[in-house]
């Protein structure tokens, strides 16, 4: 089993005691503070997530800031991603779901393994993250390919929140500030974020999957082949619940209106859901409040991550499965514990649009242990 660490060279650590139960007033004082210590020489940052922006931090000593300097240059040469045992990389967040962003362009292979990756993610003994996510060279006409490695070491298919901060970190290696798109290819296949004027990115996350085999679930399907409002006991309760991939799997399920999400027991009921006989390949779970039509406020359980702050994979599912309930129009704003998404499930082409924030929030260099 490969371990990560606390490198003498470089070594975060980020304090989160935001947990995804957190109620939305609550976190409006999220901060994340880190500390980095370069060869003896330390410097601090207080890095609150809207002002982040590369590198930005008081250094203490010209000798660190030399070394801050040599670092942000090696950060994003692609021969450096990963060697001697040390991976260079960036991390980003949307709406604090968070991701290790590793260039991994000069190669088809990812440069660390899936182990390597879950040590990274790990938020006391790694860098902290909700996954990894490698930018490859592209295929089949694509610009790119992403990958991504949870945070248990699994691979998904899609990472909603993570393609808008692949998106980022593209224009960041490119060096460009164009408002442009890319073509990228996933295990979910073509995926295509569009950078923003505003600083936000738009994408295209394609058609919902509706049909039972394909999500995968095994109950039965109610309505035209998909998973409508069928009914599901966990934990001893019966739930009524919509399946959806959005190229991973998810359960969405629509609380009644006077039912608070924020109730929830989520860490007892997330992995009963996620384990579930029912999901083959395992299920992210949305639970969601139906605040109005045009306004929805989930929380969620990751398939191979737990509670995270967001998911935009699973916030493209939710406004599919309350259209398909007749509880939502087909574009609303959704409520994530890290803050809103913009979600519309366009009736013209079937596609599902999501627009949402990225940020950069620190780069640097980690130690692999095999
Ligand atoms: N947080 C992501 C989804 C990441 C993958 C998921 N845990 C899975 O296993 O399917 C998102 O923003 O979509």
């Amino acid at each position: 089993m490969a371990t990560i660490a606390h490198s003498p060279l470089v070594w975060c650590r980020r304090r989160t005691s935001v947990a995804a139960s957190t109620s939305p007033s609550e976190r409006s004082s999220v901060s994340v503070s880190g500390k980095i210590g370069l060869s003896g020489c330390i410097f601090k940052s207080n890095l609150v997530s809207p002002k982040l922006r590369r590198g930005r931090a008081v250094c203490i000593g010209a000798r660190a800031e030399a070394m801050v300097a040599d670092l942000k240059t090696k950060s994003t040469a692609p021969e450096a991603a990963a060697s001697e045992n040390v991976l260079h990389f960036v991390k980003y967040q949307g709406l604090g779901n968070d991701f290790i962003l590793v260039d991994n362009r000069k190669s088809s292979t990812l440069c660390i393994t899936s182990e390597q990756a879950a040590r990274l993610c790990d938020r006391n003994f790694g860098i902290g993250g909700d996954g990894v996510i490698f930018v490859l060279p592209g295929v089949n006409g694509s610009d790119y390919t992403m990958r991504i490695i949870n945070s248990d070491g699994s691979e998904p298919e899609m990472c909603g929140n993570g393609i808008r901060c692949v998106a980022k970190f593209i224009a960041e290696l490119e060096g460009t500030t164009e408002q442009r798109s890319y073509k990228i290819d996933t295990l979910a296949g073509l995926i295509v974020p569009e950078l923003m004027a505003d600083g936000q990115v738009c994408v295209d996350m394609g058609p919902p999957i509706l049909e039972a085999k394909k999500v995968p679930t095994t109950l039965e399907p109610t309505q035209d082949g998909a998973v409508v409002k069928a009914s599901l006991v966990v934990a001893g309760r019966s739930w009524s619940v919509t399946c959806v991939s959005m190229g991973n799997p998810h359960c969405v399920v629509l609380l009644d209106p006077s039912e608070d999400v924020y109730s929830l027991p989520l860490a007892e009921i997330g992995p009963l859901f996620e384990k579930n006989e029912v999901f083959p390949a395992r299920i992210n779970t949305e639970f969601v409040q139906v605040l109005s039509s045009l306004h929805l406020r989930m929380r969620v359980w990751e398939r191979g991550a737990g509670p995270t702050l967001a998911c935009g994979t699973g916030a493209c599912a939710l406004v599919v499965a309350a259209v398909l309930e007749g509880r939502a129009e087909r574009n609303c704003l959704v409520e994530l514990p890290g803050g809103p998404l913009q979600i519309e499930w366009r009736e013209s082409d079937n596609h599902v649009y999501m627009t949402g924030p990225a940020q950069i929030a620190f780069r640097g260099t980690a130690y692999l242990y095999n």
